[in-house]
């Protein structure tokens, strides 16, 4: 066999497996940019050193060695037989060099041309990884009064429904100026797409699908906030497929470099453990239900009390019953309840304990 038959033939015999390992090498770049890193470019070029010198040392090996002379410079002399030892070591791990060697430079290659950047994950993609918009990249609100902060700082609300959580951290949002993404919404958005399809919500494998191949564009519909879209978002957020589908973009978007506001059920235990600042926002379900009448009826929806209360109820008893994700406190949250206090008093106290961790962490 000449030559170039036999690099063809290892090119072709080792391509499934450089291909696999390529694709993971892509996807933790991309995963890594998604995370706040720099460029593909700058992330890969390092990841190419090191398989460039086998690659090297491997070629000098096999097409080198036996004509080599001495130069004459002990120097350069040193380090050919250095090249010569670690082509040699190469060619002895022929079965694992090649591959590595392949799969490094497709790896790199793939996530510099963007491919492989989802990770497995739904359509949803994070602004910050330049493909699809965010969810809301803006600080939320219009309070304007933002903050200077040195240094990355996620806030994680987390607690049951109508607590407050939405209206606190997009004030969060506005005065910190951070990011803010209601992970609520892609559950919500989940439970419509399914019952859109007409999909039994209580089939997870179906519901995973949904959740699969959700996009921003299923985002929009303002009808989403609704009260009947969170009932479906309940049902299908206890599925494990829906939730693994959705977190990839989540944990991206709470690990932007600035930092973000995230407000949902699991953000404190799950999405962002690593999170500055964890609150777990709480009322008693009387409160609670009487603030989801109170808003319902201000939209014109003539509503029962006692009807919405049991609903707040059953969705607390599905939302922290179920096995995946369920909703309860990390054991570093502040827990914050709302009972007695109006939405400005809330603000106040959660501000508080921000400042608090702030100035803890510039050493004041
Ligand atoms: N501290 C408060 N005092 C009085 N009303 C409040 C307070 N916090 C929020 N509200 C009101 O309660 C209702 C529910 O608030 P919000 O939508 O922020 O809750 P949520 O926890 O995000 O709900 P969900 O889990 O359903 O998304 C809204 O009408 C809001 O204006
Ligand atoms: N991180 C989250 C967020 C939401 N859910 C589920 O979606 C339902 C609707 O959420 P809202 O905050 O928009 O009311 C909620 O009842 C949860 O079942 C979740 O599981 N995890």
């Amino acid at each position: 066999m000449s030559g170039g038959a036999a690099g063809l033939f290892v090119l072709v015999f080792f391509a499934p497996l450089a291909f696999v390992y390529g694709r993971a090498v892509a996807r933790s770049i991309a995963a890594r940019r998604r995370a706040g890193g720099a460029s593909a470019l700058a992330l890969g070029l390092p990841k190419l050193v090191l398989p460039g010198l086998v690659g090297a040392a491997l070629a000098y090996r096999l097409f080198v060695h036996d004509a080599a002379r001495s130069t004459g410079w002990r120097v350069l002399d040193t380090g050919l037989a250095l090249v010569d030892t670690l082509g040699g070591l190469a060619l002895i791990l022929f079965f694992l060099s090649v591959p590595f060697v392949m799969g490094r430079f497709f790896g790199v290659a793939a996530a510099v041309l963007g491919y492989f950047a989802g990770g497995g994950s739904s359509g949803l993609r994070d602004g910050a990884d330049g493909g699809m918009p965010a969810v809301s990249p803006k600080a939320g609100g219009e309070e304007g009064d933002g903050v200077i902060m040195a240094g990355k700082l996620t806030i994680a609300i987390d607690g049951p429904a109508a607590a407050g959580k939405g209206t606190l951290a997009r004030r969060l949002s506005a005065h910190y100026g951070l990011p803010y993404l209601d992970t609520g919404l892609l559950y919500r958005a989940v439970g419509r797409g399914a019952a859109a399809a007409g999909i039994d919500l209580d089939d997870p494998v179906a519901a995973g699908r949904i959740a699969l191949a959700l996009t921003p564009s299923a985002l929009d519909d303002g009808t989403l906030r609704g009260h009947e879209a969170g009932e479906l978002a309940s049902r299908v957020a206890a599925h494990p497929p829906v939730r693994a589908a959705l977190d990839a973009f989540q944990r991206a978007f709470a690990a932007r470099p600035e930092g973000a506001v995230l407000d949902g059920r699991d953000i404190g235990t799950v999405i962002a453990p690593e999170a500055e600042v964890k609150i777990f926002v709480t009322a008693s379900p009387e409160v609670r239900a009487r603030r989801r009448t109170d808003e319902l009826a201000a939209k014109g929806r003539g509503v029962d009390y006692e009807r919405i209360l049991a609903e707040v109820r059953a969705r607390d008893a599905r939302d922290a019953g179920r096995s995946v994700a369920p909703l309860k406190p990390a054991p570093d949250a502040h827990l914050l309840d709302t009972s007695e206090m109006d939405i400005d008093a809330a603000f106040r106290a959660a501000c508080e304990l921000i400042d608090r961790f702030l100035s803890g962490r510039n050493g004041g």
